[in-house]
């Protein structure tokens, strides 16, 4: 046993722990990071990049095929290897040496292993051959371990081998016959990716199309899916699920209906990677996700600081926020907020304060890169009635705008945006159509800027753009409202 003595020792190396890491020896402290898969996590290998990367080719297939004079210049279909190729890069061919090189050089040190709180401030990594190291931290203990697929209990399917996200990101070949169980965001995506890919896709979703986003930008998603030959099953559930001895699926849903298929995709949601972490030995219950409070610092259910506060937790496995960029904005605060203590100075933890992650209440931004994409940040209009704010929704047609109509031949999409009526700013916005991920950070800007809606009325979207649709959901909702 060797031991080891760090300001700060993060568990897991996702793209949230590693910037845990640079921002606290950025600010003069010691780190050590353990990781027991690949260094850059889930985010890198099996979730962000390569479903990204997946669904790429044929976005640009289609803006080509909606412009009559470039139409002809395509003559082929999409080249599913090619595509699976390109992945494979994006993926890093699941090598993680170049993330690696860049911890070096930023100072931190790596130990691969499981990592798990064994007593106050101390991490025990066991490596691969069974060594373990143990880590002490004078400072904090950051737990950024991330989040797995659920596979929800479902009679059989467990034993179906089904795919989660990781399958369906990392995959060889692609099914002739695709089931799909959930219509989240990794549901759409991958029935949107495999439905491009050549596969027979069918949807299983129990709680609807995306139901969190804006049903406007879920309702046109959905047509889209339909018209691409994508089988919906809607507000309904598997009740059971088979694989024979020649390897085809057969899914039965509560209704009655028996599915056929060659692979079943599992994308019911996530769990915290809490399980084997030691969190017993803080009060804690394995398994569970964590909460924390405002500088994320991991609490009891009853507010008050596990430990005596040294343990903090950050992106997935807080669940505040479950993205990349998100994590990686709590990162940048968590980083700051311990490197702050640690010199003995408070901490700025009001609302949009250096080291609150405020965002991850008021402003979340989003895309799905569905067909059409739907980007949105802030409420819709359900969430804002639900937090109890008195809001309006005006809500625009985005093929009537010149930008619009200019980008592609019938260019079907929608834009609306969530007014605080009590304070006369932005609370939410939401896009849905064909390339309109890059319109979200100017509402993410207004968002957290709190730009009174009268001032936006200055802010001139240029002509001829997409953007114009700012002006128009201002003239919707009216100049005197
Ligand atoms: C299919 C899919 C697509 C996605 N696409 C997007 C997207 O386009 N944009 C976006 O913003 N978000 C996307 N997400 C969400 C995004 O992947 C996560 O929000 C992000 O990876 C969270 O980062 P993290 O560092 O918290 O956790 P992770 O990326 O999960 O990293 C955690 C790391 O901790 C390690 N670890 C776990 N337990 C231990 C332990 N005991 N000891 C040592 N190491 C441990 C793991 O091996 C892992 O490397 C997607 C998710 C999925 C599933
Ligand atoms: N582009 C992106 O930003 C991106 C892409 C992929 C994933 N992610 C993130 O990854 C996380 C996980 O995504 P996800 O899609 O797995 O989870 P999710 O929670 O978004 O969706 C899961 C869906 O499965 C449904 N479901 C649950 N149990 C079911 C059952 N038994 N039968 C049928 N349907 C069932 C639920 O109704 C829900 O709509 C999310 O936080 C998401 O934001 C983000």
């Amino acid at each position: 046993m060797a031991e080891n003595i760090f300001d700060v020792v993060v568990i897991g190396a996702g793209p949230v722990g590693e910037n845990v890491a640079d921002g606290v020896v950025r600010g003069g402290l010691t780190a050590a990071i353990v990781e027991s898969e690949l260094v850059g996590g889930e985010c890198s290998y099996w979730a962000c990049m390569p479903t990204k990367a997946l669904l790429r080719d044929a976005a640009a297939l289609r803006a080509v095929r909606a412009l009559p004079g470039a139409r002809g210049a395509v003559t082929g279909e999409l080249d599913p290897a090619a595509v699976l190729q390109r992945r494979d890069a994006f993926a890093s061919r699941w090598d993680d040496e170049g993330q690696v090189t860049w911890l070096r050089g930023a100072g931190i040190s790596l130990f691969r292993g499981v990592g798990r709180i064994s007593a106050a401030r101390t991490v025990e990594v066991t490596d691969a051959d069974g060594r373990v190291t143990v880590l002490e931290a004078r400072q904090a203990v950051v737990i950024a371990t991330g989040s797995s697929a659920a596979v929800p209990p479902i009679h059989g399917l467990a034993d179906a081998a089904p795919w989660t996200s990781r399958e369906a990101a990392a995959a060889t070949s692609v099914p002739e016959r695709l089931a799909v169980i959930g219509g989240g965001v990794v549901g759409t995506e991958m029935a949107t990716a495999y439905t491009a890919l050549g596969a027979q896709v069918t949807m299983i979703a129990r709680d609807g199309l995306l139901p969190m986003v804006e049903p406007f930008a879920s309702d046109l998603v959905a047509e889209t899916l339909k018209a691409q030959g994508v089988a919906l099953h809607l507000l309904t559930e598997p009740e059971k699920v088979h694989r024979d001895e020649n390897g085809a699926v057969r899914i039965t849903l509560v209704d009655g209906t028996t599915l056929d298929v060659d692979e079943v995709l599992v994308a019911t949601g996530r769990k915290p990677n809490t399980t084997d972490l030691g969190l017993e030995h803080v009060g804690l219950a394995p398994g569970d996700w964590l909460h924390v409070d405002d500088s994320l610092r991991v609490v009891l259910s009853d507010g008050t600081p596990a430990d005596d506060g040294w343990l903090y937790a950050a992106g997935d496995v807080n669940r505040r926020a479950p993205l990349t960029h998100q994590g990686k904005y709590q990162a940048r605060a968590l980083g700051d907020t311990i490197v702050t203590r640690a010199g003995g100075t408070p901490v700025d933890l009001a609302p949009w304060g250096r080291h609150a992650a405020t965002a991850d209440e008021r402003a979340v931004p989003q895309v799905i890169f569905s067909e059409p994409e739907i980007a949105a940040v802030g409420h819709t209009a359900a969430s804002a009635e639900a937090a109890g704010l008195r809001v309006r929704a005006v809500e625009y047609d985005l093929g009537a705008l010149a930008g619009s109509s200019l980008h592609a031949d019938g260019y079907t999409g929608r834009a609306g945006m969530i007014v605080d009526e009590d304070r006369k700013v932005l609370v939410g916005f939401t896009v849905v159509g064909p390339d309109v991920a890059e319109l979200l950070h100017a509402a993410t800007v207004a968002i957290t800027a709190e730009v009174p809606i009268d001032r936006l009325w200055h802010a001139v979207p240029a002509f001829p753009t997409v953007s114009e649709v700012w002006l128009r959901l201002l003239e919707t909702y009216g100049r005197n409202a």
